[in-house]
């Protein structure tokens, strides 16, 4: 930390335009691709000269409108026509300025030429303050706009990932696309509305200072013009440093995401105490931000450089029209007062060029990243099953009922591959299970058992073979409806940052608008499902019972232990009111007590239910009705406890490791 920072020298940016191919900080290999992603346009920014944006801008304004149109009609007509009108009352006030110097000019006395001025002087403040009026009604529309553009695109992204098939969500390239479009792309929408606002805003106030001139002397025209050049060029040329710019720094700042991740989180904030990691984070962050500063500083030693050099070159310009405008004075092609006037034209119209390269530098720019969100959400809405669709927006040939209750679940042939994985998960599964079983499945780590579970409970489709719950094939009717009818009890479940309440009622006939509990008395079977899994005994240890918050990153919020999570987990998949439940690991966390309890409830088939489990306790399949083992995706033995034993196959070997561990001390063990 103490040694004295050297600028790499290689990675100084040179200037804006990309002679040499742009030097990127050196990777990091292994780090995630957040930042990546961020900057992922970066690069084609840099390549983008004036042409290409005066070409592509008119589909991102396109883009733009129609959005904004989406979100809002009335604010975005009220938006363009106050704009157009204010463009209007600018030309009207250039016009009468003429008016009022005309007479100021006049060889009459003094009080009378004031008197002459003052109608034109009325016209003058009327239109100025109508102006003005106009200008703060369109930024007020402006400003509804946004909330509700940001409103419409949140919306569109979030009912697009919670409807995608979950295939989607294995797909790495999906995910790259989903980060892109949730992080930069779902920023830019709004802001891509503003900018294509401002450059209406400033090519409207542009046009009415050339008409202006134009109409006060065609030769004005060309002269406004010449002064507009320096400020573009300037203000391009700066952008693209800083877009260059941005791109050298993508390796840096990814660093500092990570490194800042990793100081403030409380997840690893006992690993960075306990491992005494806080010099080296310190230290490796204090490196990474004093270079970004070194390239910032430079950047913005250039840009200034540019900005001095534009502000020059306009200055000149700018003298160029005031001697040419000083000629024509003289040799008497415009009057006085005319050329008065075309001065504050020339000035209201360098204001609004310098506004207008702005915009269309940045509507560009986020019209880039807004591009990235639009696509993303086409493809994820290409990936929702249709028959997730509700009927009138997705008829299909023949949907299927699915039976409210079964009499059996046949699983036939089934073949499953993640996408992008060499090997497949199942290669051809059969079992069936009858209303009111217990079956078990057994197998290795990575033999299919999940993967299974999760084709039964209908979230995902099977490559070949099918699912049929009595007659009807999972794959002809409504997700929805199959997991209305399944209860999982997930390995990897989720710690809701919501109430213990929430977290055991959550998704059945909750609609998200966190609706309190009932107060005197809660729901009884939310309370059965919390003594059947012993979620009541870690209840009754919370400050504020059902209504604590289950989050520490919250005031008054609770944390759990892993048991405790599970145990609320194991209620939550209890309380749901569905025939076919699915066990998958709902142990692994659980205390010897807690486990035997849960097991003892599925051997008495949970209240009634069919029961799916899957476990590596093979003390607690023993009493299931049927045991499937699986390996390597396929069913290598079938059968209850005794017969799988008398076989001794891949189950008895299991069986008997886990046996031997507890010894001869446990009569049960062995079997
Ligand atoms: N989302 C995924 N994308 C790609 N491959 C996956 C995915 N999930 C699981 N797999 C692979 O599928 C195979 C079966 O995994 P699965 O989770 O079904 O096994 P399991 O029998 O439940 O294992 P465990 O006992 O460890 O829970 C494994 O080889 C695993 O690597």
């Amino acid at each position: 930390m103490g040694t004295r920072w050297r600028f790499p020298r290689r990675f100084r940016i040179r200037g804006a335009a990309p002679r040499r191919r742009p030097r990127e900080a050196p990777p990091d290999p292994g780090l995630p691709e957040v930042i990546l992603n961020w900057h992922a346009r970066d690069k084609e920014l840099t390549e983008t000269g004036m042409r290409t944006i005066a070409r592509r801008l008119p589909a991102v304004i396109a883009q733009a409108s129609r959005l904004a149109w989406r979100a809002s009609r009335t604010d975005t007509l009220v938006t363009v026509g106050l704009n157009l009108a204010a463009g209007f009352f600018t030309a009207f006030w250039l016009l009468a300025t003429t008016g009022v110097l005309t007479a100021l000019f006049s060889s009459a006395p003094t009080p009378s030429r004031v008197r002459d001025a003052l109608p034109s002087l009325a016209l003058v403040a009327g239109a100025v303050a109508l102006r003005a009026a106009l200008q703060a009604g369109a930024g007020w529309a402006q400003a509804r706009l946004d909330p509700q553009v940001e409103r419409l695109v949140e919306l569109r992204l979030y009912e697009a990932t919670t409807a995608v098939d979950l295939t989607a969500l294995d797909d790495s390239d999906f995910l790259d696309d989903l980060k892109r479009a949730q992080g930069r792309g779902l920023m830019s929408a709004p802001m891509v509305v503003q900018y294509a606002v401002d450059v209406l805003t400033a090519a409207v106030g542009m046009i009415a200072a050339a008409g202006t001139l134009g109409v006060l002397h065609p030769v004005l025209l060309p002269l406004l013009l010449l002064t507009a050049v320096p400020e573009g060029w300037a203000s391009v040329r700066s952008a693209r440093m800083r877009y260059l710019m941005l791109l050298s720094l993508v390796g840096v700042t990814r660093r500092k995401w990570i490194l800042s991740d990793l100081m403030v989180d409380r997840r690893h904030a006992a690993e960075v105490r306990s491992f005494t990691m806080r010099p080296f984070l310190l230290g490796q962050y204090d490196r990474a931000a004093s270079y970004q500063r070194h390239v910032e500083l430079d950047v913005a030693r250039r840009q200034t450089i540019v900005k001095i050099t534009g502000d020059l070159l306009k200055g000149v310009a700018t003298a160029l029209v005031y001697i040419a405008l000083g000629v024509m004075l003289w040799k008497g092609a415009v009057p006085l007062a005319v050329a008065g006037t075309a001065v504050l034209a020339i000035r209201t119209g360098q204001t609004s060029l310098a506004n207008l390269v702005f915009a269309v530098n940045h509507c560009y720019e986020e019209g880039l990243y807004f591009g990235d969100y639009v696509s993303f959400c086409a493809a994820a809405e290409e990936r929702i099953p249709l028959r997730a669709l509700p009927a009138a927006a997705a008829p299909m040939e023949k949907r299927g009922r699915l039976p409210d209750d079964f009499a059996d679940i046949v699983v036939e042939d089934v073949a499953f591959t993640y996408p992008g994985a060499d090997d497949p998960s199942l290669r051809g599964v059969s079992l069936h299970v009858r209303k009111g079983e217990v079956v078990a499945l057994v197998g290795e780590n990575g033999s299919g058992k999940t993967t299974l579970a999760k084709i039964m409970a209908g979230l995902y489709d099977p490559d070949a073979g099918r699912v049929r719950w009595d007659d009807v094939p999972l794959t002809t009717v409504a997700p929805q409806d199959v997991w209305e009818r399944v209860a999982v009890i997930a390995q990897e479940y989720t710690h809701w940052p919501m109430t213990a309440r929430q977290n055991v009622t959550m998704g059945h006939g909750d609609d998200g608008t966190g609706a309190p509990g009932n107060g005197d008395g809660e729901d009884p079977s939310m309370l059965a499902a919390a003594r059947a899994s012993g979620a009541d005994e870690v209840v009754e240890g919370l400050a504020r019972g059902y209504d604590t918050l289950l989050d520490r990153r919250f005031k008054g919020g609770a944390e759990l232990s892993g048991g405790q999570w599970q145990r609320l987990a194991v209620a939550r998949g209890f309380f749901r009111d569905a025939p076919l439940l699915i066990c998958d690991e709902p142990t692994a966390a659980l205390d010897a007590r807690a486990e035997h309890n849960l097991f003892e409830r599925i051997r008495t088939h949970a209240d009634g239910r069919t029961v799916l489990l899957i476990t590596h306790r093979l003390a607690s399949v023993r009493y299931a009705d049927r045991i499937y083992v699986l390996e390597h995706g396929l069913v290598i033995e079938e059968g209850d406890h005794a017969a799988l034993m008398a076989r001794g196959g891949l189950y008895a070997d299991l069986y008997s490791l886990q046996a031997a561990a507890y010894g001869a001390e446990d009569p049960q063990a062995a079997g």
